[in-house]
């Protein structure tokens, strides 16, 4: 008999070196049994060693791919990754209401604040931070902030578990329904935690730091992870805790791929599939 998918759709860049942006979308969400919908925001020129520049596509032309997806195929949940300029921020949210999308509809949508890749270079211009907090932000389900865009979000330094809970606290004021905020750089900890806060529930979410130099993407196939579970029916926090078990796994299973820092690896999900 023949199934059709559960679909997830990214709003998010190009990695040309296929360990992050929509490339790491794509291999989670096909790992994971969910059909992935592309609007791409922008082309990035990258390898392992990092971002040498990026074009962004046309605003008009991401705002239609959303549309031409939405109304002919159907979005169960719905994540953005990079979206360079605040220009396509506004307009993306703006595109989002008009298909449905967003925490006061059915449909989840997650919002992961890219502003730099993990080696440093920009993929977010510096006027668009303000776009993210108040026109993406309040749209949210969910955001999945590291402890970088947590600093440049809310001027909180995360040093701790308790700097962590006070920056969930303030990003909360942004107006999403949950905050995850990723303790991936917390170097300085045995276990990786993460704590998701919805303002009354408080999960944390841990994990053993696997020793590794390999985590290209690791944001991203944790935001669609989480992504793909809620397409599949799940609510947030058991979302975040299949996705947390998830990147685990891809972080233990990592690989060297260039002279620099290798990307994180789904494959292992397709020989155990749930
Ligand atoms: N060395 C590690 N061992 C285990 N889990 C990790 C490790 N590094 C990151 N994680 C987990 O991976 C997820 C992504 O976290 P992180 O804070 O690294 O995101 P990020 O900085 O957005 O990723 P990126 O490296 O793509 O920029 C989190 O759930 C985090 O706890
Ligand atoms: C295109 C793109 N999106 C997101 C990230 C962050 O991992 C990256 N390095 N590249």
């Amino acid at each position: 008999m023949t199934v059709t998918p559960r679909t997830a759709l990214t709003i998010a860049g190009s990695d040309s070196g296929g360990g992050a942006g929509v490339q790491a979308d794509l291999r989670t969400f096909f790992a994971n049994g969910v059909h992935g919908l592309v609007a791409l925001t922008a082309v990035t020129v990258q390898n392992s060693l990092g971002v040498q520049g990026f074009s962004e596509i046309p605003v008009d032309v991401v705002t239609a791919q959303i549309k031409a997806v939405a109304e002919d195929m159907g979005v169960d949940a719905a994540k953005t990754g990079m979206l360079a300029t605040a220009e396509i921020i506004q307009s993306v949210a703006k595109t989002l209401d008009e298909v449905h999308i967003g925490r006061t509809t059915d449909t989840p949508f997650v919002v992961d604040p890219v502003a730099a890749s993990m080696t440093g270079h920009a993929l977010l211009r510096e006027e668009a931070l303000e776009a993210i907090r108040t026109e993406l932000f309040p749209r949210a389900t969910l955001i999945t902030p590291n402890l970088d865009e947590v600093r440049l979000l809310t001027g909180v330094s995360v040093t701790d578990a308790a700097s962590q809970r006070t920056a969930a606290e303030a990003l909360l004021e942004f107006g999403s329904q949950w905050v995850l905020v990723k303790g991936g750089h917390l170097c300085d900890t045995a276990d990786c935690v993460d704590l998701l806060t919805d303002g009354s529930a408080i999960i944390e979410l841990s994990g053993p730091r696997i020793d590794t130099e390999n985590t290209h993407g690791g944001g991203d196939t944790m935001a669609s992870a989480i992504t793909s579970s809620l397409a599949k029916g799940a609510d947030v926090p058991t979302a975040v805790a299949e996705a947390k078990r998830f990147i685990e796994r891809c972080v233990m299973e990592a690989y060297p791929l260039g002279a620099g820092v290798g990307p994180v690896s789904p494959f292992w999900r397709l020989a155990n599939p749930r």
